[in-house]
């Protein structure tokens, strides 16, 4: 990072449909340029329509995972790797079950209580052996966060373990049968994992996302609001879906009017 300012590449789409295929298409796109990528890839709600896409394009050929090696970003800690709302689950069912992406080859942080303090440090370390991430896919926390980095996080950190914020628990609490069983803690890639990815893409989808595309966009960069962060990366592209731009197309179509 050298402290200058970019300007992010922001992609409007009309539909989730169409953020979807056009994130899906950037890891083609990667993946034909450089047949042994490093994926950073990411979980919750948004990517689920990228990953629908990706296999689609698996199964009509236009993709090959075969040299691919992927990092995804977090996992909650006190879950195993069968818990059904693990991120290794989620993987699982979202996408590698269904692609020739070997076992050896797709990296998740083990979310194992007994052996968290170790895991920390051999993450990171896998990242770097790895020859580091080449696009990294990332969604957003209503608070601003990425990968489970809550706001305030100091940038400068690589793989630790984090608190979550109690509206993140209540964010993910859908997934989970009640908000006492969401876990407390997460293991997750680093403000400074994340920025020393090559290429960094950003999905943003839904209403309840408006104001952190609003406060991504106002250029402040802050712990705060740690997504904001992603102004100092050189190749960032923000895909966002209608319902989350913060001024809706009918209020833009009166704004020209005028
Ligand atoms: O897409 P969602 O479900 O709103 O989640 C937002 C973000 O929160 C997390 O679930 C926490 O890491 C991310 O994986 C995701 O990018």
């Amino acid at each position: 990072m050298n402290g200058i300012k970019y300007k992010l590449k922001v992609i409007e789409c009309d539909t989730y449909e169409s953020l979807s295929k056009n994130a899906a298409m950037m890891i083609v796109q990667q993946i034909a340029e450089k047949p042994d990528s490093v994926l950073g890839l990411s979980t919750g709600g948004t990517p689920v329509g990228m990953y629908k896409e990706l296999i689609k394009l698996y199964r009509s050929n236009q993709v090959n995972f075969e040299k691919v090696r992927t990092f995804n970003l977090d996992e909650y800690v006190g879950l195993d790797r069968y818990h059904p709302q693990s991120y290794h689950q989620y993987m699982y069912q979202h996408l590698f079950k269904h692609v020739n992406l070997p076992e050896n080859q797709r990296f998740i942080p083990l979310g194992d209580m007994d052996l968290i303090e170790s895991e920390v440090n051999d993450y990171e370390e896998k990242i770097l052996k790895n020859g580091g991430i080449d696009l990294q896919i990332l969604g957003i926390g209503e608070n601003g966060h990425i990968g489970f980095n809550e706001p305030f996080t100091p940038f400068n950190q690589s793989v630790h373990t984090v608190k979550l914020a109690e509206s993140t628990r209540r964010a993910n609490a859908k997934y989970f049968s009640s908000i006492e069983e969401v876990p407390r803690i997460a293991i997750t890639m680093g403000i400074d994992t994340i920025m020393r990815s090559q290429k960094i893409v950003l999905l943003i989808s839904g209403n309840r996302k408006k104001e952190a595309f609003q406060k991504l966009m106002s250029s402040h960069i802050s712990e705060e609001f740690p997504a904001s962060i992603l102004r100092l990366h050189r190749d960032v592209t923000v895909i966002v879906d209608q319902d989350a731009l913060f001024e809706s197309s009918n209020q833009r179509q009166s704004s020209l009017l005028k």
